[in-house]
């Protein structure tokens, strides 16, 4: 018995009536129009949905690492300024307020410092006992200034010479007439968000530890956000909504900021000149000069009314990366342009359990060990010496399973500030214990260092080139060579990795 294929019972209920009144039918054809309609768009959003997975998929995929204050930023900064020079032009203007806000924070250090030697000085039994021992406060002023750590140099707890500083009156009008900055620094702070803050400031997580050496992938933590372009740029440069109220409250803040800044220059400017500030500077050892974001010597042309930041205003310039930035650039090269998606992590230690969901779909790392901190203690942990924070982190990129077909590129950071420091007759021996007998100078340094880190990644099991770099992020033009050497070997290894997949 054959089976007659019969139409489909229900089809009639989807076709028009063949009585169907003219105004049911334009009802109808207006409904299927908007049907195609939203339908057409989800279609599009699809394809360009796998346009963009495409892309993405196809994109060089490069992460930085490194803890707080290692240069990553800086890095990132000088691929924007070699290969998206446009897009950096345009936001230039917004670092003015966190170039504002570094200088207010330095002039807040010097003030601290000073305020606490002054009380030290008026305390003291005179003139038998004149030894300088620190405060409290004076102690945390000279941990935002960059010491060497109390307990590696002896310099904080140990009585110091006898010094008597030559304070006068024009020191207390000084402090009288910079107060007003301290209100500008919480209103530039507020404005930045928690950027603003340095890891010592902002409350940390116990137990924290670096993931991903074993196990799997950990999840991102709800508690960081990843944009690309951070919100605080995007407010600066007047692309949120400028009618909210609060925006406008913003700006005006932003405006006094810049006028009180302007009306307190010269007497920054005579602070920072002073003789006896100097002297408490130089002999408490405040390495002011070598902090992040320093601009005491540029105050007659960032306090200006029409202040504009430079390039390299903008690539010293210190703000904290929260959470993660992402920054898209296409860079041209020989075989035509390549898209690149550049990771910007933060480096605290609490900041460091967002680093592992990021190891499963990158190309390449560049990992930043800054040089110059071997004689510093990491903010959030006075007990861990900076250099030796680093080369742990080091250890377990290079022993991670997750990262073993991912290519590592070392950038030991911060060479000009490391030249300087030993050349000011820092020991590099006096803080870093297995050094040995070697000569205090950058030549013996670097070797020892590259020999350091050699030696983690070959002991590692995991089989890789060592590919090292001597840099100092804050000199553009040596940076702009160092990233068009890496350029290639970075391509190179991508497009070696997506054949072999
Ligand atoms: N002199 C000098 N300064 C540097 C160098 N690298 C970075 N800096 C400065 O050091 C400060 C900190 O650098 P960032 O790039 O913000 O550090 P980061 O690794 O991004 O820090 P987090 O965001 O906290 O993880 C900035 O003020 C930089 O200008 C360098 O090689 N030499
Ligand atoms: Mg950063």
């Amino acid at each position: 018995m054959s089976v007659i294929p019969s139409p489909n019972p229900f089809i009639h209920n989807f076709l028009p009536r063949e009585d169907e009144p003219p105004h049911e039918r334009a009802l109808r054809e207006q409904e299927e129009a908007r049907a195609k309609a939203v339908s057409d768009a989800i279609d599009e959003q699809i394809r360009q949905d796998k346009v963009a997975f495409k892309k993405y998929q196809k994109a060089i995929k490069l992460l930085l690492l490194g803890q707080s204050e290692s240069g990553k930023s800086t890095t990132i900064k000088n691929f924007q300024l070699k290969y998206a020079y446009k897009e950096w032009v345009q936001e230039r203007g917004s670092w003015k307020t966190v170039i504002h806000l570094n200088l207010i924070r330095s002039v807040t250090t010097v003030l601290e410092i000073m305020d606490s030697v002054m009380k030290e000085q008026q305390d003291r039994p005179r003139p038998q006992q004149r030894s300088l021992s620190p405060s409290r406060s004076f102690q945390r002023a000279a941990a935002t200034a960059t010491f060497s750590s109390s307990e590696e140099t002896g310099n904080l707890d140990e009585p110091s010479q006898d010094v008597v500083y030559d304070f006068s009156d024009k020191h207390k009008v000084l402090q009288l007439r910079l107060q007003p900055l301290s209100r500008v620094q919480r209103d530039l702070e507020k404005y930045l968000g928690s950027a603003a803050l340095e890891p010592d400031q902002v409350p940390t997580t116990d137990n924290i530890t670096f993931p991903g050496s074993e196990g799997g992938i950990p999840r991102r933590n709800a508690e960081f956000s990843v944009s690309v372009n951070s919100s605080w740029k995007a407010r600066l440069l007047g692309k949120e909504d400028s009618k909210k109220s609060a925006d406008k409250k913003h700006a005006q803040g932003l405006h006094d900021a810049t006028e009180i800044l302007y009306r307190c220059g010269p007497d920054i400017k005579q602070l920072w000149t002073d003789d006896v500030v100097q002297q408490v500077l130089t002999e408490t050892e405040a390495q002011l000069k070598h902090s992040s974001g320093f601009f005491m010597d540029d105050v007659d042309r960032i306090v200006a009314r029409d202040y504009e930041p430079s390039d390299q205003d903008v690539v010293k310039a210190r703000l904290r990366t929260v959470g993660v930035q992402e920054y898209h650039l296409s860079i041209p090269g020989s075989t035509g342009h390549h898209d690149w998606i550049l990771y910007d992590v933060g480096g605290s230690r609490a900041s460091r359990t967002i680093w592992g969901s990021y190891f499963d779909n990158i190309n390449s790392i560049i990992f930043l060990a800054p040089t110059s901190c071997f004689d510093q203690r990491l903010a959030e942990d006075s007990k861990v010496n900076r250099l030796e924070d680093s080369l742990v982190i080091w250890k377990h990129i290079c022993g991670s399973k997750l990262l073993e077909n991912i290519q590592l590129i070392l950038f030991l950071n911060k060479i000009d500030l490391l030249k300087e420091k030993l050349e000011s007759g820092v020991r590099f021996d006096k803080h870093i214990v297995n050094y040995g007998k070697h000569p205090n100078d950058l030549p013996s340094v670097t070797a020892f260092l590259k020999h350091q880190f050699k030696t983690i990644l070959r002991n590692s099991k995991i089989q890789r080139v060592f590919y090292c770099y001597l840099t100092s992020a804050a000199d553009t033009k040596a940076m702009a060579t160092t990233l068009a050497t890496i350029y290639d070997g970075v391509i190179r290894n991508a497009l070696d990795r997506a054949q072999f997949l």
